[in-house]
C-alpha cells in the first residue's frame, strides 16, 4: 500500500486539517501518517484556540517518519509560522520527498489565523519552490500574488505570478467565486498547460474542510502513480460528491462526507482548457 504524509494542523471538529486528510486517505486506499504542526480548538461554529506544536517535537514526527516509511507523496496544510515553514522545507529536501501539494492554508472560514502574516514570505521562499502542485484558494492566490482575481484573465495572471517562485503547477480553487452556478477550479503548469474542471455549486453552508480534503485526495492519487490531470479529476469528484451529500453534523459550516465518493455515482464533470 502507498504511503503518504499530511503535514498539517488538527481539527478537534474533524472536519478539516490532519482529520480530513486521514479520513480521504483512508478512502483513496493509500496508507496515511502525519506530522501535527498546530493543534486548534474548533467545531463548526469556529476556531477558539491554536496551540502552536513546540518545533522540536515537530522535527522529531518528521524523523519518525522519515526514518521508517517510504512517502509515495506528501502535502502541507497549516503550517503556522515562518520556522515551521523552513523546518518542513528542510526536512522534504533531506528526505528527498517527492509529489509535494502545498494547500497554503491562511485563513479559516470563521476568520481565524491559520499562518501568520510575516510567514507568507517564508512560504513563497522556502516552500513553493519544492511544490509539484499548490493549491491556494481565491483569496490565498490573491495574497500570494498581490493580484485581485475578478475574472478568467486575472485568474490566469494570479496563476502565472505564483509560479514564478518555482512550483510546477498551481490549481486555483474557485470555491470562493461569485459564480452562484458553478465552481471552477484552474490548473496552469510550468509548461503552459492548463485545464479546468467545472461542477455545478452545491447550495450549501456545509463547506468546511473543502480544501484539506481535495488536496488530501490529490496526494494519495499522486501516491498511486496518476498524473495531474488525473488527479484532479479524481480529487473534483471526490469533493464534489463529499459535499452534494453532506452530514448536517454542527451547528455551523459543517463537514462534508469523506465517504460520499465510495457509496455514489460521479456526475460528469465539465472540463476544457483555458
Ligand atoms: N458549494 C460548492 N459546490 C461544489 N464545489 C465546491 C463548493 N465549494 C467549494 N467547492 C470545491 O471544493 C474545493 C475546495 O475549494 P475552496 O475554494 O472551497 O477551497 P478552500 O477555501 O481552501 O477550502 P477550505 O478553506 O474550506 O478548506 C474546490 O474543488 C471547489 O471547487
Ligand atoms: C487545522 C485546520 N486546517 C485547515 C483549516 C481550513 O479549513 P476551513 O477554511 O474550512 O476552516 C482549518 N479550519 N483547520
Amino acid at each position: 500500500m502507498k504511503q503518504v504524509l499530511t503535514i498539517a494542523g488538527s481539527d478537534s471538529g474533524g472536519g478539516a486539517g490532519i482529520q480530513a486528510d486521514i479520513k480521504t486517505f483512508q478512502e483513496l486506499d493509500v496508507f496515511g501518517t502525519s506530522v501535527i504542526t498546530a493543534v486548534t480548538a474548533q467545531n463548526t461554529l469556529g476556531v477558539t484556540d491554536v496551540a502552536p506544536v513546540p518545533l522540536h517535537n515537530i522535527e522529531k514526527q518528521l524523523q519518525a517518519v522519515g526514518e521508517d516509511f517510504e512517502i509515495a507523496a506528501l502535502k502541507t496544510g497549516m503550517l503556522f509560522d515562518a520556522e515551521t515553514i523552513q523546518t518542513v522545507a528542510k526536512y522534504i529536501k533531506h528526505y528527498k520527498w517527492q509529489h509535494l501539494i502545498v494547500d497554503p492554508v491562511m485563513i479559516a472560514k470563521g476568520g481565524a489565523s491559520l499562518l501568520q502574516e510575516e510567514a507568507k514570505d517564508s512560504l513563497i521562499e522556502h516552500l513553493l519552490p519544492l511544490a509539484t502542485v499548490v493549491t491556494p484558494n481565491i483569496p490565498e492566490a490573491e495574497a500570494l500574488s498581490g493580484i485581485s482575481i475578478t475574472d478568467e484573465k486575472t485568474r490566469r495572471e494570479a496563476a502565472e505570478k505564483i509560479l514564478q517562485s518555482g512550483a510546477q503547477g498551481v490549481l486555483v480553487k474557485g470555491g470562493h467565486s461569485e459564480d452562484p452556478d458553478f465552481t471552477e477550479d484552474f490548473y496552469l503548469d510550468q509548461h503552459g498547460g492548463s485545464l479546468v474542471l467545472r461542477s455545478s455549486r452545491i447550495p450549501t453552508k456545509h463547506t468546511h474542510g473543502t480544501g484539506c480534503t481535495f488536496s488530501a485526495a490529490l496526494t494519495a492519487e499522486f501516491a498511486k502513480g496518476h498524473s495531474i490531470e488525473e488527479a484532479f479529476l479524481t480529487a473534483k469528484q471526490f469533493i464534489q460528491s463529499a459535499i452534494e451529500h453532506s452530514l448536517n453534523i454542527g451547528a455551523g459550516h459543517g463537514p462534508t462526507n469523506h465517504s460520499a465518493y465510495r457509496h455514489h455515482a460521479q456526475k460528469e464533470l465539465i472540463r476544457y482548457v483555458h
